[in-house]
């Protein structure tokens, strides 16, 4: 299918750069075209040499995966209203826009993949320095791939005194650079050093919250912890991130590449999605390493299950989230009890709710009324993040908050940015958090977060 719609793409530049022209001012073009089957990390890999800006996303049921090069535009915010600016810098973007799409397919044509930081308040920028506080690109290239098609959209910002040819030329030669096959093999790192940051500090930490829930300060805190490993040379990030796809069952992988650095991750933990105005969030909270055989597993199922404070830390998650969607919903359907969600090394404890979006509500302004749930932060959740501002050493940065991206035809998904790792060059730190209730204990804890940290550090060379 290759090369077919090349003329078909020169001639609609050519009238973007007509209208821009008309207009005075530049003009937003996207032109989808259906591509034969494409390897996304393949793609992932060629678009290295064209940007230093790439995105990945695939879902937690890997039906659906985009790959992002480059950008078209980018929204970026930085205040408490940002899931609002970023909203209104996107209804802006669209309405100069020029759209070629015949297929009207989601997560193709205007598509935005980004993050949030965790904490918008939080001062320190180290080591996040290429992460800005909310970043959305809307790539020059995405791959979509939906129900075993692929799609390719083209999206650019054309100016008025742009050129035609060298406009066509780079255009074109790009894609074709993308939509080559090349045969490709898979390459880890090897760690060189491997070190946690102050666990015992850590675990001081998770002991002094237990007292202040006790005191009545908070209810529940999240407190996260960091490991931060050197590799022998630089990684090579479509080989993790295909090897998370491989290894990672129910998980979403995704990464964001800004400067050159990495935000990388495999999180089973949706924030929320929206299709057609049918709402699904879930709550994930309450964990337990998978058994070493099956009966062993199931028993460890079975005591999660039954473990009261597992249930408190999986019950403060329901009701924030059930109060939130309740406030922009209907329909809203939450079963009794939780069932049981396993993973490669851990199950967790999982509630789905379901409900009807209503009028006039975006999903930015649901992700704005669950970031962060109980389940990253705590409860109450003002006084929670407070309470992780001032006592978690680390600086979390993207890590817990919102990863993932919409369309033009209001679909799209977040999840919360856990299991992950800031990867760059040959550095990376892998970041892991728990929640914390009345009844933790802080080895239990430092235990669940080393086991959190697995699915990272194995693909960056660790065991
Ligand atoms: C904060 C993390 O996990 C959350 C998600 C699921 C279960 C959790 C728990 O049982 O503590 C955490 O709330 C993390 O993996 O860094
Ligand atoms: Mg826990």
């Amino acid at each position: 299918m290759l090369h077919t719609k090349t003329p078909i793409i020169e001639e609609w530049i050519g009238e973007a750069l007509q209208k821009a022209h008309h207009l005075g001012e530049p003009l937003f073009i996207s032109i989808v075209e259906q591509i034969d089957n494409q390897d996304p990390f393949q793609f992932f890999d060629a678009g290295k040499d064209i940007d230093q800006h790439r995105t990945f996303w695939q879902s937690a049921d890997s039906d659906f995966t985009i790959v992002g090069v480059g950008k078209a535009s980018q929204l970026y915010a930085k205040s408490t209203h940002r899931f609002q600016e970023v909203q209104s810098l996107w209804n802006q973007l669209q309405e100069n826009a020029m759209v070629h799409d015949e297929y009207n397919i989601k997560g193709t044509g205007m598509v935005a993949i980004g993050g949030f930081s965790f904490d918008p308040e939080q001062q320190d920028q180290s080591p996040w320095g290429s992460f800005l506080d909310t970043q959305m690109t809307v790539p020059a290239y995405l791959m979509t791939q939906v129900n075993g098609e692929s799609y390719l959209t083209i999206n650019a910002l054309i100016f008025p005194e742009d050129h035609l040819q060298q406009i066509s030329n780079q255009v074109l030669s790009h894609r074709e650079m993308l939509l080559r096959q090349q045969d490709s093999t898979t390459h880890l790192p090897s760690i060189k050093e491997a070190y946690e940051i102050a666990p015992n500090d850590w675990k001081n930490s998770v002991k002094q919250a237990t007292e202040d829930i006790k005191a009545g300060l908070i209810e529940k805190v999240v407190l996260a912890r960091e490991l931060r490993v050197s590799f022998e040379e630089d990684a090579h990030i479509a080989s993790i991130l295909k090897t998370l796809a491989d290894t990672q069952q129910n998980s979403y992988i995704f990464a964001y590449e800004s400067d050159g650095d990495y935000f990388v991750g495999a999180t089973p933990e949706r924030l929320a999605k929206l299709e057609e105005r049918e709402l699904v969030s879930t709550c994930l909270a309450g964990t337990i390493p998978r058994g070493r055989t099956e009966e062993e597993d199931q028993l460890f199922g079975q005591e999660l299950m039954n473990d009261p404070k597992n249930r408190q830390e999986h019950q403060f998650v329901v009701e924030m989230i059930r109060e939130a969607v309740e406030a922009c919903s209907s329909h809203v359907s939450i079963p009794e009890a939780p069932v049981l969600y396993p993973l490669k090394n851990l199950q967790h404890l999982y509630t789905p709710v379901r409900a009807k979006l209503d009028e006039g509500y975006t999903l930015l302004d649901v992700i704005e009324k669950l970031h962060p749930t109980p389940a990253l932060g705590g409860m109450p959740q003002k006084e929670s993040v407070e309470y992780i501002r001032i006592h978690e050493t680390l600086n979390r940065g993207w890590y817990a908050g919102p990863i993932g991206w919409f369309d033009a035809g209001n679909n799209g998904e977040f999840a919360v940015a856990i299991r992950s790792a800031l990867i760059q060059k040959d550095e990376a730190s892998l970041f892991a958090g728990c929640g914390v209730v009345e009844d933790s204990d802080p080895e239990a804890e430092y235990e669940e977060t080393s086991v959190k940290l697995k699915p990272m550090l194995s693909v960056l060379g660790g065991s």
